[in-house]
């Protein structure tokens, strides 16, 4: 199965403004981290490959799919965590909501009642399925939210500063399950360069512009560097 992501002179301009330019690449890594300053660029390059945003100029390829041509291919293919839980729950209890993420796929309702027990039961969410998803604590929303996504068994994962509302109990919980447990590809924007050092690969933006990439702990380090 394909991991390559690839981006081929993606410049992306709102109203006109450049956000991210003539970005050129091809990734492969499990894990790869997304950093740079705020506004440079790092949610919409994350966006381009569930095709939220559109690019402008240039061709994006996430497993040979074209997330512009091929929305509906991508949508199955990817994954978007956010990172605010509350943004993504959709039905009233912990288990509608997983199980609305199955929905149009063909699936029985008895089908669709086994794998969202399977995956609760994963999230360690069995006890509050008939909850009010909304009386979750952030930490339990977040893995609401990333259960809702990988029950659809996605092949590449995207989340946009996931432990951003999550305290360090939480945080921890989230980011041992994308960056040690999960077996998907896995593209992770933070802020936390305690994550980023985690991942295979490290790409920092600044200003719309790739400018470094490469061992996150070195990536990690020259943007610190800069930044004293
Ligand atoms: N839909 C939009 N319309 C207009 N401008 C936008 C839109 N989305 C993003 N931008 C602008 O594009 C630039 C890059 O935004 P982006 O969210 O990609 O940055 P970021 O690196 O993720 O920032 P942060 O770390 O603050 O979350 C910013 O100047 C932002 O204001």
């Amino acid at each position: 199965m394909s991991t390559d992501l690839h981006f081929e002179n993606v410049s992306v301009e709102f109203a006109g403004r450049a956000v991210l330019r003539d970005l050129s690449l091809k990734l492969d890594e499990r894990r790869i981290a997304v950093i740079g300053s705020n506004g440079s660029g790092k949610s919409t390059f994350a966006r381009m490959l569930n095709g939220l945003v559109t690019p402008t100029r240039g061709e994006v390829r996430v497993h040979g799919i074209d997330p512009v041509r091929q929305p509906k291919q991508v949508r199955r293919r990817v994954g978007f965590v956010f990172s605010n839980p509350d943004a993504q729950i959709i039905m009233p209890t912990v288990a509608e909501d997983v199980a609305f993420s199955l929905r149009g796929q063909g699936l029985s309702r008895t089908e669709i009642q086994a794998r969202v027990t399977a995956a609760l039961d994963r999230f360690g969410l069995t006890e509050h399925a008939d909850a009010p998803a909304q009386t979750l604590s952030g930490g339990q929303k977040q893995l609401l939210a990333l259960c809702a996504v990988l029950i659809r068994e996605p092949g590449l994962v995207v989340a946009d500063e996931p432990t951003a509302y999550l305290d360090a109990a939480n945080s921890r919980r989230i980011a041992r399950f994308l960056l040690d447990e999960m077996p998907q590809q896995l593209v992770i924007v933070t802020h936390d360069p305690r994550l980023a050092v985690r991942c295979d690969v490290a790409l920092r933006f600044e200003e719309g512009v790739l400018v470094d990439r490469g061992d996150p702990a070195a990536v990690v380090a020259r943007y610190e560097e800069e930044q004293l």
